[in-house]
């Protein structure tokens, strides 16, 4: 199981419509999906079919109340399960101040924990600001996904945005990876949009995703009708965007744990192999001694016998 975020501390770069729509099209590839909703604004909620005013158990109860986990789940008509956000959560940003400096980083962590392996993918949905919400999705997380906006000042608070995540890394985080930057909202009429591009793969270089997801009305209409796109129009260039976007991530993912697993493998051998060496030394040591031994003691034996004689 492996936890992302959906993280750019910039508003309305397309987020929340990455999580709706990648949750679902992942869902739609046979993968078991839980989202979190971790931004009061619960936007995600909604677009994935609930009523925001009516919701009970949202992230924010499990963060104060006892019951178990399970509880909290709910299954969205559009194929993933959901941990739900209530606008109440923007206090947990000021209750979390007076823990002590790491419990304050790492409540949403252990949360995540006591899920355990029960689903293939997790996927979190953060609020645009770089505040504790923000960074104890993170911390909770094992990679980040980046939506970057097409447009004029698509990479201002990216530098911003890369010192947090290194200074995460650097205290609480070692392995929090960028599992890819996404470029949303592309319009190919447009010269600007292309000239974005460029500027953001010249900075994140192999990181972008292959996938680019096109400004589409449908996925703009679908969070009205508490869908993702996916089910609101499959046929759309959004939907079939999110869907490419869907394999392309699976790809990487298998890729990347074949890489971990020869990793693993090749340090396995290789410390076997280094063991290997040494044992055959220390028993080559062991020889040579006994034989200097030997040759010490047949020396006294021949002086003895030339006393005697
Ligand atoms: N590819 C797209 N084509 C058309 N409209 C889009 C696209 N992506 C997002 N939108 C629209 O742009 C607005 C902002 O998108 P979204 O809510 O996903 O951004 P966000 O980063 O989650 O915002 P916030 O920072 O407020 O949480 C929404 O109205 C959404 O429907
Ligand atoms: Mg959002």
């Amino acid at each position: 199981m492996k936890t992302i975020s959906i993280f750019n501390q910039k508003g309305g770069v397309g987020k929340t419509t990455t999580v709706v729509n990648l949750a679902t099209a992942l869902s739609k590839l046979g993968k078991k999906i839980l989202v979190i909703d971790f931004d009061p604004q619960a936007n995600t909620t909604t677009g994935l079919g609930l009523d925001k005013s009516k919701v009970e158990k949202s992230i924010y109860k499990m963060f104060y109340e006892e019951d178990s986990f399970e509880n909290y789940i709910v299954k969205t008509e559009d194929g993933a399960y959901l941990i739900p956000s209530e606008n109440a959560l923007s206090g947990l940003e000021v209750e979390l101040v007076s823990l002590d400096e790491r419990e304050r980083l790492t409540m949403l962590s252990s949360i995540i924990k006591e899920i355990g392996d029960d689903f293939d993918l997790i996927i979190i949905d953060c609020p645009p600001s770089l505040g504790l919400l923000s960074l104890n999705a993170l911390v909770a997380s094992d990679s980040i996904i980046i939506p970057i906006q097409t447009e004029y000042y698509a990479l201002e608070g990216v530098s911003e945005l890369m010192n947090t995540y290194k200074s995460i890394k650097s205290s609480v985080k070692e392995d929090l990876e960028i599992e890819g930057v996404l470029l949303c909202m592309f319009d190919g009429r447009c010269k600007l949009s292309y000239e974005v591009v460029e500027e953001v793969k010249s900075y994140f270089k192999s990181k972008v995703f292959k996938t680019m997801i096109p400004r589409n009305i449908k996925l703009a209409e679908a969070p009205s009708y508490g869908k993702s796109v996916i089910v609101y129009d499959e046929k759309s260039k959004g939907a079939r965007a999110y869907l490419n976007l869907a394999s392309e991530l699976i790809e990487n993912i298998k890729k990347e744990s074949k890489e971990k697993e020869n990793f693993k493998k090749k340090t396995k051998e290789k410390i076997s192999e280094e063991s290997k060496d040494y044992n055959q030394e220390l028993r080559k040591d062991e020889k040579d001694k006994k034989l200097q031994k030997d040759e010490e003691k047949n020396q006294v034996i021949r002086n003895d016998e030339k006393n005697i004689g």
